[in-house]
C-alpha cells in the first residue's frame, strides 16, 4: 500500500476485518494504548470487556475504533505493528499491505503491555547480545558476527544420506524443504569439526534476535548440549527450570502467563541444542522413559531426550547439531542438513572479508591459488580462520605474507596458531617488527607456558572434559595473566550451572592439539603411553560390516570424545614427523623425540597392516577383479600417515590394498584429505580403481590427486562439486596414461566446456567403457562433442547422461553416434528435454544399430509424432531389449503404433511408456501385450 490516503485505514479495517478477528489474540495491549493516548475512555473498556470471548472483544474494538474515525483506526494499526511479538501472526499481513505508518501516527508512542511479548523482547535482547561477536582468541580481536559470517554449503540429505540439494539461505532451515519425516520435530545439523555448526546456530539466533529470520517463533532458547552432562548425577530439573532458570527468566510474571502460553502454543518455540556429540551418556532415543508433565522434575538428560523425541512440548521446533558420525535414529529427525564448509567461491569471499585492502588480498589469494592443499584445508572454516589470521600475523611480524612451507599440514596450521599466541605474549611492545623471533625462539621462550596449557588439555581429554574450573587451570601452573594468551577463554555462562567461573579451549581441536603436544613434551610420558588414544579409536571387529563409512556401523561407539581422540592422534603424528623435528628439538630432548617417533611409526605400520587385512572383499561390478570397502577409520589412518610424512608407511599402505578396486564413497572425504590419499596412492605399484563418490572433494581435491591418476583404472567422483577446472586436470592425466576404464562424474557442475574435455578422454582412452555424466549442466553443444567422441570409441559400453539438457540438437548427434556403433550397450538420455524431433532421429538410428541393449529416454517430451518411427525401428532392430519411455507424452495412439511395431520384434523384452497420457481403461486394451508396459 505504501502511501496512505484519507480514510484508507478505515477501509483497510473493514476489508480485513475477518483476518484481524481471527489473528488478534491479545486485546489488553490494544486497550491500554488506546486509553493512555486518549482515544478511548474507561467506559469504552468496560463495554468491550463485557464480551466473554476474545474474538467478540476484537469485533467490538474494531467497531469502536472505526466509529472514532481515521486517526484512531490508523493508531490502532500502529499498535498492532509496533507491539511486534504480541501480534507476530500479523507480520505476513503487514508485508502484504506494505504497511508504513503516517508520520503523525508514528509519533504517538506504543507500549507493549503484553507479558508474553515483554518476555520475547527480553529473549531477543539477550540473544542479540550473546550472539553479536564471533569469539576469537582475545577480547580485543572479537569480530562482529555480521562482519565475518558467510553462509557455507548446506546440503539437505534424506534418511538414507542421499542429497536433496542445497539450502539457499538460513531461512530455509526452518522451512519445509527437505523434510523427510513430517511427524518428527528435530532438525539435525551435522558436519565435521570446525565446519561451522555452532556458527550457523549463532547466526540463526542472531537473525531471530534482529527479527530478520522468516519465522513466527516467539521464543528462541539456545543451549549447548555439554551443559546436560555438567549437572550432578542427583540433579533434577523441570522443563520450566530449563527454559527459565537456565536460559532467560520472565520478570514480573506473577501469574505464570508466559509458561502457560508456551504450553498452549508450543509451535511458537524454537530450541537449539549445539554439540550433541559432546554428551556423555548411555541413553538411546529409542527407549526414552516419558516425562509426562512439563512441571515434573527429572534428570536433565532425560528432559533433553524427551524434548528431542517430541514427547515433551510436542509441536515445538528443535535444531540439534552434532559432528559427523554421531548417529540419531531417523525416526526422530525431521530433516537433515550436512554442512560442507566453504566452496572455492566462498573462500574467495571469506578472504576478502579478512583482507579488505586489495593489495594484501591479492598477495594472500596468490599464495592460496598456488597451494591447492592449503585451499583444501581452508574449506573448513575453522582452519580457514586460523590460516588467514596467521597470514595477518606473519605480515605484522615479518612484513610479508608468505607461509613457511609449500605443503603445510594441519599440525603446521596449529603450530602456527600456537606461535601466534606465544608470540603475542612474549612480544616486547614496540620492538616486534624490528626484532622478530624465529618460530624456534618463540617456542623456546614460551616453553613453560605451552607445557602448562598442554598438560591442562591432556588432563581434560583423559577425563572427558572440555570445561575447566579455575582450580584446574591454576593447578597446571597457569594464572590470570596467562588467560590472555588466547589458548583459553571463559566458558559461556550456560555451561556453568550456577557455579563459579569456568574456562574452555578456544576450540576442541586446539585442545586435542595441545594434548598431543603434552604427550610429546612431557618426559615423564613413556614412548608406549603416547599411543593411549589410538586404542580408543580402534573399531571392534563386530562393527566391521560391509557398509560404507556412513552406513549403519557405529563409528563413535558411544564415546563422545571419539573425534577429539582422532585429532589428538593426528597431531601426535604431525608433531613427531621428521619435518617438524627441527622445531621440536628446541624444546624436547632429541633422544626422547626419536624414541617416541619410532614407537609411533611401528604402531602405525602394524595397525595399517592389520586394518588392510581385515577389509571385506567383494567381486567388482565395474571392472574385473575384487573390490574392498574402506572402514570408517581408514580415512583417519590416511590422515595420520600424511601427517607423519613417512614415505615407508605410505608405500606399505598403497601396496597392501590387496584388491583391484577400493571403495571410499560416502566417507566424508574433504578436499584436503586428497593430499593424504595422494600421498599414499601415488606409491601404488599396481593399477587400482578408486570409488570416491559422494564426498566433499571439489576442484582443490582433484588437483591434489593429480599424480595418483596415473594408477587409477576407475575414477569415480560423482557428487563432489567438481567444476570444469577439475575436468581439465582429469583430461590431462587420463589422456596421458590411457588406462582408465570407468569414469563417474554424475551430479557435479560440469558445463559444455567440461563436456568437450570428457569427449577428449573418451576419444583418446582405448579402454574406457563407462562414463557417467548425469545431472550436470551439459547442453546440446556439449552433447555434440560427447556424441562425436562416442561415435569414434570402440570400447565405450555404458553412457549415462540423465538430467542434462542436450535437447534435440544433442539427440541428433547421439543418433549419429548410434548408427553402426560397435560397442555401446547401455545409454541413458533421460530427462534431457528431447522432443519428438530428437526422438525420430534416435529411432531412425536404431534401425542401423546392433549394439544397444538398454536405452533410457524417460522424462523427455517425446509424443505420438515419433511413435511410428519408433515402431518402424522395432522391425529392423534386433539388439534392443529394453526401451524405457516413461513420463513422455505418448497417448493411446502412440501406444497402438508401438504395440503393432512389437509384433515384428522378438528381441525386445520391455517397452515402458508409463505416464499420465494413457488412461487405465485405455491400458486394458493392451492387456494381451505383456511387453508394452504402463507401470
Ligand atoms: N559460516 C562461517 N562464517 C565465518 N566463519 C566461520 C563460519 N563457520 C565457522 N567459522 C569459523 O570457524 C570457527 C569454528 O566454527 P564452529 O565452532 O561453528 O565449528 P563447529 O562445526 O561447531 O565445530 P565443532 O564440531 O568442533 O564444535 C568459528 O569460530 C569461526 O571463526
Amino acid at each position: 500500500m505504501g502511501s496512505y490516503t484519507k480514510g484508507s485505514h478505515l477501509r483497510l479495517l473493514t476489508s480485513h476485518r475477518e483476518l484481524l478477528v481471527e489473528q488478534v489474540k491479545n486485546t489488553q495491549c490494544i486497550l491500554d494504548n488506546l486509553q493512555i493516548n486518549g482515544f478511548i475512555c474507561n467506559e469504552d473498556i468496560e463495554i468491550i470487556q463485557r464480551s466473554t470471548t476474545k474474538t467478540d472483544q476484537v469485533r467490538k474494538i474494531l467497531e469502536l475504533v472505526q466509529s472514532k474515525g481515521e486517526e484512531c483506526s490508523a493508531y490502532f494499526m500502529h499498535i498492532l505493528h509496533e507491539a511486534y511479538d504480541a501480534y507476530i501472526d500479523l507480520r505476513p499481513w503487514f508485508d502484504d499491505i506494505q504497511y508504513t505508518p503516517l508520520d503523525t501516527i508514528s509519533a504517538i508512542p506504543v507500549i507493549n503491555t503484553d507479558p508474553i511479548s515483554k518476555y520475547c523482547e527480553k529473549l531477543r535482547c539477550e540473544l542479540g547480545r550473546d550472539t553479536k561477536f564471533i569469539t576469537s582468541y582475545s577480547k580485543s580481536e572479537e569480530t562482529p558476527l555480521e562482519d565475518l559470517y558467510m553462509d557455507t554449503q548446506m546440503e539437505l540429505l534424506n534418511d538414507r544420506g542421499e542429497s536433496l540439494g542445497y539450502l539457499q539461505s538460513l531461512d530455509e532451515l526452518l522451512g519445509d524443504q527437505g523434510v523427510f519425516n513430517q511427524q518428527a520435530e528435530t532438525i539435525f545439523i551435522t558436519g565435521d569439526a570446525g565446519v561451522g555448526k555452532s556458527i550457523v546456530l549463532q547466526k540463526l539466533q542472531n537473525l531471530w534476535s534482529q527479527r530478520e529470520l522468516k519465522t513466527r517463533a516467539k521464543f528462541f532458547f539456545k543451549f549447548r548440549c555439554r551443559m546436560f552432562s555438567a549437572f550432578k548425577e542427583t540433579d533434577e530439573i523441570s522443563l520450566k527450570d530449563l527454559i527459565f532458570k537456565h536460559n532467560c527468566y520472565p520478570d514480573g510474571d506473577l501469574d505464570n502467563e508466559v509458561f502457560t502460553y508456551i504450553l498452549r502454543f508450543p509451535e511458537t518455540v524454537v530450541f537449539t541444542f549445539d554439540g550433541y556429540d559432546e554428551i556423555q551418556m548411555d541413553s538411546d532415543l529409542d527407549n526414552v522413559p516419558e516425562v509426562v508433565s512439563p512441571e515434573e522434575k527429572t534428570r536433565p538428560l532425560l528432559l533433553l531426550m524427551n524434548l528431542l523425541c517430541g514427547k515433551l512440548l510436542k509441536g515445538s521446533r528443535k535444531i540439534l547439531s552434532a559432528r559427523s558420525g554421531t548417529e540419531i535414529q531417523s525416526r526422530v529427525i525431521r530433516k537433515k542438513v550436512y554442512l560442507k564448509g566453504f566452496s572455492p567461491e566462498h573462500l574467495k569471499r571469506y578472504t576478502a572479508l579478512h583482507f579488505p585492502e586489495m593489495e594484501h588480498r591479492t598477495l594472500v589469494m596468490d599464495q592460496l591459488d598456488a597451494n591447492p592443499h592449503l585451499c583444501g584445508l581452508c574449506s573448513i572454516p575453522l582452519f580457514s580462520w586460523i590460516i588467514l589470521k596467521s597470514f595477518k600475523h606473519l605480515h605484522s611480524v615479518y612484513d610479508n605474507f608468505e607461509l613457511p612451507d609449500s605443503c603445510i599440514t594441519l599440525t603446521n596450521v596449529f603450530l602456527l596458531l600456537s606461535e601466534v599466541f606465544l608470540g603475542h605474549s612474549t612480544a616486547r611492545p614496540g620492538l616486534l617488527k624490528r626484532s622478530p623471533r624465529c618460530p624456534a625462539e618463540t617456542f623456546k621462550a614460551g616453553e613453560q607456558k605451552l607445557s602448562a596449557f598442554a598438560r591442562l588439555a591432556l588432563q581434560g581429554l583423559e577425563r572427558g572434559g572440555l570445561v575447566f574450573s579455575i582450580e584446574e587451570v591454576t593447578s597446571c601452573g597457569l594464572d590470570d595473566e596467562d588467560l590472555q594468551f588466547g589458548f583459553l577463554r571463559p566458558a559461556s555462562h550456560y555451561d556453568a550451572c550456577g557455579g563459579s567461573a569456568t574456562f574452555e579451549f578456544l576450540h576442541e581441536t586446539l585442545q586435542a592439539f595441545l594434548a598431543a603436544f603434552s604427550l610429546v613434551l612431557d618426559s615423564k610420558i613413556s614412548p608406549e603411553s603416547i599411543l593411549r588414544f589410538f586404542s580408543k579409536c580402534e573399531y571392534k571387529k563386530s562393527h566391521i560390516s560391509c557398509l560404507p563409512c556412513l552406513g549403519k556401523s557405529r563409528p563413535r561407539d558411544k564415546d563422545p570424545f571419539q573425534t577429539n581422540f582422532q585429532f589428538t592422534n593426528l597431531f601426535l603424528c604431525g608433531l613427531l614427523s621428521k619435518p617438524n623435528a627441527a622445531l621440536l628439538e628446541h624444546i624436547v630432548p632429541p633422544a626422547s623425540l626419536n624414541q617416541k617417533r619410532k614407537t609411533l611409526k611401528s604402531y602405525l605400520s602394524n595397525s595399517v597392516r592389520t586394518h588392510l587385512k581385515g577389509l571385506p572383499r567383494y567381486p567388482s561390478t565395474d571392472i574385473e577383479g575384487f573390490k574392498v570397502h574402506a572402514m570408517p577409520n581408514f580415512l583417519w589412518m590416511l590422515r595420520c600417515i600424511f601427517e607423519t610424512n613417512s614415505e615407508n608407511v605410505a608405500k606399505m599402505t598403497a601396496n597392501g590394498i590387496s584388491a583391484d578396486y577400493i571403495k571410499i564413497a560416502f566417507c566424508n572425504i574433504y578436499s584436503a584429505d586428497c593430499s593424504a590419499l595422494n600421498f599414499v596412492l601415488h606409491h601404488r605399484r599396481k593399477h587400482l580403481g578408486v570409488d570416491m563418490d559422494n564426498n566433499n572433494i571439489n576442484d582443490y581435491g582433484v588437483k591434489q590427486l593429480r599424480p595418483s591418476f596415473s594408477k587409477m583404472t576407475v575414477v569415480r567422483l560423482c557428487v563432489n562439486q567438481l567444476t570444469d577446472s577439475s575436468i581439465e586436470v582429469l583430461a590431462e592425466e587420463l589422456v596421458r596414461h590411457k588406462i582408465i576404464k570407468v569414469l563417474g562424474l554424475y551430479q557435479n557442475y560440469i558445463t559444455d566446456v567440461g563436456a568437450k574435455l570428457v569427449a577428449k578422454i573418451i576419444e583418446e582412452c582405448p579402454h574406457l567403457k563407462t562414463v557417467k555424466l548425469g545431472c550436470n549442466n551439459i547442453t546440446g553443444v556439449g552433447g555434440k562433442y560427447l556424441a562425436s567422441a562416442i561415435q569414434k570409441s570402440k570400447s565405450i559400453f555404458d553412457v549415462g547422461m540423465w538430467g542434462n539438457s542436450i535437447g534435440d540438437e544433442g539427440a541428433d548427434a547421439f543418433a549419429e553416434a548410434l548408427k553402426n556403433h560397435p560397442s555401446l550397450t547401455n545409454l541413458s538420455l533421460s530427462a534431457n528435454g528431447i522432443t519428438s524431433l530428437g526422438g525420430r532421429s534416435l529411432a531412425k538410428a536404431l534401425k542401423q544399430n546392433t549394439s544397444l541393449h538398454i536405452f533410457w529416454l524417460i522424462q523427455n517430451k517425446i509424443s505420438d509424432d515419433a511413435a511410428s518411427e519408433i515402431a518402424d525401428a522395432f522391425k529392423s532392430n534386433s539388439a534392443l531389449t529394453h526401451l524405457m519411455l516413461m513420463e513422455n507424452e505418448l497417448t493411446i495412439h502412440g501406444a497402438k503404433l508401438l504395440s503393432e511395431g512389437l509384433t515384428n520384434n522378438t528381441t525386445l523384452k520391455e517397452v515402458n511408456i508409463k505416464g499420465k497420457c494413457v488412461s487405465e481403461e485405455e491400458q486394458q486394451l493392451f492387456e494381451g501385450d505383456k511387453r508394452l508396459r504402463f507401470r
